[in-house]
């Protein structure tokens, strides 16, 4: 696990040390949109990729919005190897990985050079690139959710929205607790270096949850009985939490599966059309267990637990009352 500096990649680990054992996430670099009055990347079949790990939370955003909006005849995926050692995500053969459909490197850091030669960033996934121009249109999943929700529906003709007008302020006000206290705050969690910082974020983590529950335990989804981002963005967190953050990153006050609404709604979003085809156990457990040798250093990859998404999780009774 690195960075590129000056476009060379050095191999070093987020320091905690500076700021009281706590771990705190780099913001994305690249930024950029598609269409809209953006003359640079225009809304094009085939024009750009997607470069994800099906490990990733963040990447597996990305992936679900390509599914749900029908972009997969447009927009080209190349999945990393599950493990990000010294080297960085690594394009090698594994099953479920792609290598880079596009160059053929051997290291997703190349693409970042390719982008730009002395480059200064954390290499992360998901990358939405641009193959006319050779850049990174945008490494922010929280963007390219968005980029992928509207700027391409003229092409697709898919017109589901799933960040309505009149709902944006309700989402982003609940992305915002569920950014900070359950998507990054497992990271926060099982990355932290002091026991103030670990229980600081399994507190908020859990009371997130908790209150979540709660809110499912009225309505079916998280601003009401329309599925939205702000849905999406809490599923790629549920979806990890038993089988690794629960044992890996010491979340564990709970299992999803002990919260009887947030189980069932975490079922009925896996159970979407084309969804469970995003989620890969495998690339999940061993991308954790295997490259976060600062958590767990044998490497050793649990086998358990044994996982039901399937089972008939009744959520249609909040919408039909
Ligand atoms: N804010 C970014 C975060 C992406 C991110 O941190 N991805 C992780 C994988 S889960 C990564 O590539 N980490 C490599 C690193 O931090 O060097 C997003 O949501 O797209």
């Amino acid at each position: 696990m690195g960075l590129l500096v000056d476009g060379n990649w050095v191999d070093k680990w987020y320091n905690t040390k500076e700021n009281g054992g706590k771990f705190e996430r780099q913001a994305s670099e690249f930024r950029h949109s598609i269409g809209e009055g953006n003359s640079r990347y225009l809304p094009e079949s085939n024009r750009y990729h997607l470069y994800v790990s099906l490990a990733c939370p963040w990447a597996h955003r990305a992936l679900i919005f390509r599914k749900l909006k029908g972009l997969e005849n447009h927009i080209d995926v190349s999945v990393v190897h599950p493990h990000m050692l010294e080297a960085g995500w690594k394009f090698e053969p594994y099953p479920g990985s792609t290598g880079d459909k596009l160059y053929g490197y051997d290291y997703l850091h190349q693409v970042y050079t390719l982008e730009k030669d002395d480059i200064t960033t954390r290499v992360t996934v998901p990358v939405l690139w641009d193959k006319h121009t050779k850049t990174i249109v945008n490494n922010e999943s929280a963007d390219i959710i968005r980029i992928f929700n509207h700027r391409f529906n003229a092409l697709t003709r898919n017109e589901d929205d799933y960040y309505p007008e009149q709902l944006c302020a309700q989402i982003d006000e609940i992305n915002h607790e569920i950014y900070h206290n359950v998507n990054n705050g497992v990271y926060k969690a099982g990355f932290a270096t002091t026991q103030e910082a670990y229980e600081d974020a399994v507190t908020s983590l859990f009371t997130t949850l908790d209150n979540v529950e709660k809110m499912l335990s009225k309505s079916r989804y998280l601003v009401g009985d329309i599925l939205t981002e702000a849905d999406w963005r809490l599923f790629t967190t549920l979806i990890r939490f038993d089988a690794v953050y629960y044992s890996h990153f010491k979340c564990n006050v709970k299992r999803i599966v002990d919260y009887p609404n947030l189980y069932a709604y975490m079922c009925e979003l896996y159970q979407v059309p084309g969804v469970k085809d995003t989620v890969n156990f495998t690339h999940i457990k061993q991308h954790y267990y295997v490259s976060q040798t600062t958590i767990n250093p044998t490497q050793v990859v649990p086998i358990g637990p044994t996982l039901n998404f399937t089972s008939n999780h009744g959520r249609e009774k909040y919408t039909n009352r």
